[in-house]
């Protein structure tokens, strides 16, 4: 338990969630190569704690790739990654998600012969056990902690009241929460999110968009997320990072970002953003 004073006492902050200004996320000079192709190019950024980062870029530049490196699934050609202050490059996938690094938008994460509820219990009891395995003697406690984390997540993003729906049948909108509340069972510290509006409609887009803002502003996430829909870009960022054939080409606030001629020559070809 924490003994922090300051520590926020809703039960999905961690002990340190009020260190904000802490650098969370770091890669230093981070390649990937595949074959003669370098796809993420020596790429130094960070994250703080609290803030919103977008990773914009034209098709191509690498942004998926350096998600993939961030969360494990790729292995980095040189360079490191460091997750509060510790390399997490030599770790595996589910490691990562247990420091606190959680990915949206992953495929096939929801089972869709389940219930919402099912899907959510599921999600929070990975959370709970994780690589720590199966303690008999805490099993009570932890199934009350699971049933609560698991309520808790479908109330933070609104799907509470279809909790008893087989999730095949919600709407493609309220799948994708659905996604975003099963990334967030696992109560993670930074969300990386890959381009979550995709295939949606503009009601959709929209309803994710308060989404995102709802669950930074409760639970006072730190968020990464890759779109190509500058509309929501400029209006959810604190800072954006622009890349483009693997190297970051610009980083600032949208403001900064909007006006960069660099980033309007190399991302829309001069097109005003
Ligand atoms: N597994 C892979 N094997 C070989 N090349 C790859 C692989 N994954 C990505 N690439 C290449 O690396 C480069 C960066 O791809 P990446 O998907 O990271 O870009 P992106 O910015 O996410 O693009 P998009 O906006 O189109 O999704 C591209 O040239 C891509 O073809």
């Amino acid at each position: 338990m924490s003994s922090d004073p300051d520590a926020p006492s809703d039960a999905t902050s961690t002990p340190d969630a009020s260190r904000s200004g802490e650098t969370l996320l770091e890669t230093r000079g981070l390649v990937k190569e595949f074959g003669g192709l370098v796809a993420t190019d020596d790429v130094s950024i960070d994250v703080k704690r609290g803030e919103r980062v977008s990773i914009i870029g034209p098709n191509g530049a690498g942004k998926s790739t350096l998600i993939n490196l961030i969360t494990r699934r790729l292995e980095p050609t040189r360079g490191d990654i460091l997750f509060k202050g510790e390399s997490i490059v030599q770790m595996e996938p589910h490691q990562v998600v247990q420091r606190g690094i959680s990915k949206s938008f992953q495929t096939a994460s929801i089972f869709p012969d389940l219930t919402v509820m099912e899907n959510a219990q599921i999600a929070a009891l990975a959370a709970e056990h994780g690589e720590f395995g199966f303690n008999f003697l805490t099993h009570r406690d932890k199934l009350t902690d699971v049933h609560e984390l698991a309520e808790d997540t479908l109330e933070a993003v609104g799907l509470l009241d279809r909790a008893h729906n087989d999730a095949e049948d919600l709407p493609y909108g309220d799948k994708r929460r659905l996604e975003i509340g099963i990334a967030l069972a696992a109560e993670p510290d930074l969300l990386l999110m890959d381009e979550p509006t995709a295939g949606m409609s503009p009601e959709e887009t929209q309803a994710t968009v308060d989404l995102i803002e709802e669950v930074k502003e409760e639970m006072g996430l730190t968020f990464v997320l890759v779109e190509h829909d500058m509309e929501i870009v400029f209006s959810i960022s604190d800072r954006i990072v622009v890349l483009n054939r693997g190297g970051v080409i610009a980083e600032g606030t949208p403001e900064e970002i909007r006006g960069d001629p660099a980033v309007q020559e190399a991302y829309l070809g001069g097109v005003e953003l």
